[in-house]
């Protein structure tokens, strides 16, 4: 099964991430998840980054590091998620897609509302 890349950012203010709950038909749907999407060909992590965020939150990424990178076999599909820290950003995030949004606070994030290959983010996250 092939890899899918994925580009993920974390937008955080003070300990407060910002996050949006992926459409019921999506794979993973009714998860909430960490905003991004797939890298295309030609891109790199950080355009892909840059351009999802601003298509799915209405952000414009300034500027962001690397956090953790992740391979995940959900058996239906193989994903390698390349998860980003936005340190600089413009904009205000929205659920610019009409899905719904929320600024959660690190200690109450649940990581089963999550999908199972964010675990380990979630993880690296409570030891910033
Ligand atoms: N954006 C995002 N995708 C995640 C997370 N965790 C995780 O397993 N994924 C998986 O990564 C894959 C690609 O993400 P995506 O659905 O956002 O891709 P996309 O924006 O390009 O959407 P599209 O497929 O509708 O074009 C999905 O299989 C999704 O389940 C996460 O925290 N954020
Ligand atoms: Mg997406």
């Amino acid at each position: 099964m092939k890899l899918v890349h994925v580009a993920v950012g974390v937008v955080a203010r003070g300990s407060n991430i910002f996050t949006t709950l992926r459409a019921k038909d999506a794979h993973q749907g009714g998860k909430w998840e960490f905003p991004g999407g797939k890298v295309e060909s030609g891109e790199t992590v950080t355009d892909a980054l840059t351009r999802e965020l601003a298509e799915e939150i209405g952000i414009d990424v300034l500027s962001s590091e690397p956090l953790i990178l992740i391979e995940h076999d959900y058996g239906d599909k193989r994903v390698k998620l390349d998860v980003h820290r936005v340190t600089q950003f413009t904009g205000e995030p929205h659920g610019k897609e009409g899905q719904p949004s929320k600024w959660q606070s690190l200690s109450d994030i649940n990581s089963d509302e999550f999908p199972a290959a964010n675990k380990p983010i979630i993880q690296a996250l409570a030891l910033l």
